[in-house]
């Protein structure tokens, strides 16, 4: 009787689930913004201004990142806090055998008077997160402490095994109800500086896929747009005195001088920090991100940042072979380590996968657990999502992305061989590369697939670029379209 009702259900009402997965930072987020973009662009335009608050926040932590690197005392990091509990089972590389601490270089001579000019952002940071996490209003958000003293309701532990319970009928649990999470923030165990950018380890902000975020940045949202006393027409934030921009309006040239500034550059290529591959990258744009009008392009939106936590839907209608409303639903969820547990019960009803494995980041580790290279951590997780029994019916189609940073990698001079030895003396360029990672990815579906008769699409993805994942997503679009009539014939 339920197969018969499935099957009815599927003939009157079609729909097509896709779960898009892959480790933190691949690109999943992104790639569901491109079908937004693609299949609701009014939707999506009209979003585009709550994507002001984040953008600030990826910029303001890009300067964080930086006053920190070139802070005189650099002994008072404490990377070695992460490397508690990390699993052995996994590739361990090293991207720098040595603690940033122990390496002395060039001194940032202004760098003291940066830290005065740009202490504003510190503020402005706290109320930005208050404001993505509680979008009924700042007031609510009372569970914040002071600045480096927030705590998470999530249960945080990285300590699990990257394993997904394989094939286990009983791992198809109930999909968790919606909780709120605060973003995370770690107590530094050296925040003894009075300074807020001294020496703060600090995580990334996330904010819960149930929270309404973008309600306080939206037009005519809670964030106030208030009305001219003479003509009654609404203005602009920009006249709003409490608004962010006005803390970034004016700290933006001491950010530009800082960003400007050699022995700044010179210090972080010491350290070997490469901020323009990092998520959220503003830096060379700052003039612009910081204008009291600034309106974020749809570029803007693609490149901001802001971590998964929970499970983020998005549904739409496609038109199918025989011209029907077909309801497409797209689920992202969370790639982190700790939020891969919750993946299970959204493999069961999935027609497709959209498996994201960013293959510039052969030299990166990860942010969860700084011992453990990222491209290492992708194979594995997608050996483990190829071989679950679970899944063995589903389509799978693999984007190796963030090509645009690999290729710019290697152009300059990164080596692939120096992080992973197998790959011997081959061409390092980007040809010889990606064609590797296809041919690697691919054979690991081959030797672990439960369903030799699947077929694997291969694509090689920048999604953050427009115009190329548009043709992408139309391509992949119809291989499911296919996929699903097929089944449906079956069924
Ligand atoms: N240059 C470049 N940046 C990319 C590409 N794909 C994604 N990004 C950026 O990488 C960052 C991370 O992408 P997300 O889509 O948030 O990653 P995610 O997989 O959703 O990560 P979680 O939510 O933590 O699981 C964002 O700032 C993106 O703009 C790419 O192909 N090229
Ligand atoms: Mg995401």
């Amino acid at each position: 009787m339920l197969r018969q009702e499935r099957k009815d259900r599927i003939r009157t009402r079609p729909e097509v689930n896709v779960l898009l997965l892959g480790q933190s930072e691949s690109g999943k987020s992104t790639t569901l913004k491109q079908f937004q973009l693609l299949h609701d662009s009014a939707a999506f335009h009209a979003e585009r201004i709550a994507w002001r608050a984040v953008i600030y926040l990826n910029l303001v932590k890009s300067m964080r990142r930086i006053l920190e690197s070139i802070a005189p005392e650099t002994d008072a990091f404490d990377d070695h806090e992460e490397l508690d509990g990390a699993e052995a089972d996994v590739v361990i590389v090293s991207a720098d055998g040595r603690p940033p601490s122990a390496i002395q270089g060039t001194k940032v001579p202004n760098y003291d008077l940066y830290l005065q000019k740009l202490e504003p952002l510190v503020e402005l940071e706290e109320r930005l997160i208050r404001l993505l996490s509680s979008p009924d209003g700042e007031e609510e958000a009372t569970h914040f402490g002071p600045w480096g003293n927030y705590v998470s309701h999530f249960d945080g532990s990285e300590n699990q095994p990257p394993m997904l319970a394989n094939g286990h009928p009983g791992a198809v649990a109930a999909r968790p109800s919606p909780t709120i999470v605060i973003p995370q923030k770690k107590q530094s165990s050296s925040t003894h500086q009075s300074n807020g950018y001294r020496h703060q380890t600090q995580k990334e902000v996330a904010v819960h896929s149930t929270t309404n975020w973008k309600k306080n940045f939206a037009l005519g949202g809670s964030s106030k747009s208030p009305k001219s006393a003479h003509s009654g027409e609404i203005e602009g934030w920009w006249e709003d005195p409490d608004d962010p921009v006005h803390v970034i309006n004016a700290c933006a040239p001491a950010m530009m001088e800082l960003w400007r500034d050699r022995n700044v550059r010179k210090r972080l290529r010491e350290k070997r920090i490469l901020l323009e591959e990092t998520s959220g990258f503003y830096l060379n744009e700052i003039s612009r991100i910081t204008a009291k009008k600034y309106i974020p392009t749809n570029d803007d939106v693609l490149k901001a940042r802001l971590k998964t936590m929970g499970v983020n839907e998005y549904t739409f209608m496609i038109r199918d072979g025989m011209n029907r409303g077909v309801e497409w639903r797209i689920y992202d969820v969370g790639g982190a380590r700790n939020q891969r547990q919750a993946w299970i019960p959204y493999f069961d009803d999935i027609n497709a996968i959209i498996f994201l494995a960013p293959i510039s980041a052969f030299d990166q580790t990860l942010a969860e657990n700084p011992r453990v290279n990222r491209l290492e951590d992708s194979l594995q997780l997608w050996k483990e999502i190829v071989s679950h029994k679970l899944l063995a019916k589903v389509d799978f189609v693999l984007f190796l992305n963030k090509i645009d940073l690999l290729q710019a990698k290697l152009d300059t001079g990164v080596r692939l061989n120096h992080y992973m030895p197998y790959y011997g003396d081959r061409p390092n360029d980007y040809d010889s590369v990606s064609k590797y990672f296809r041919t690697k990815f691919s054979n690991v579906h081959s030797n672990y697939t439960p369903n030799k008769e699947r077929e694997l699409y291969i694509h090689l993805t920048a999604v953050t670029d427009t115009r190329r994942t548009k043709i992408i997503i139309a391509d992949v679009r119809d291989i499911i379209i296919k996929a699903n009539l097929r089944k449906m014939r079956l069924v």
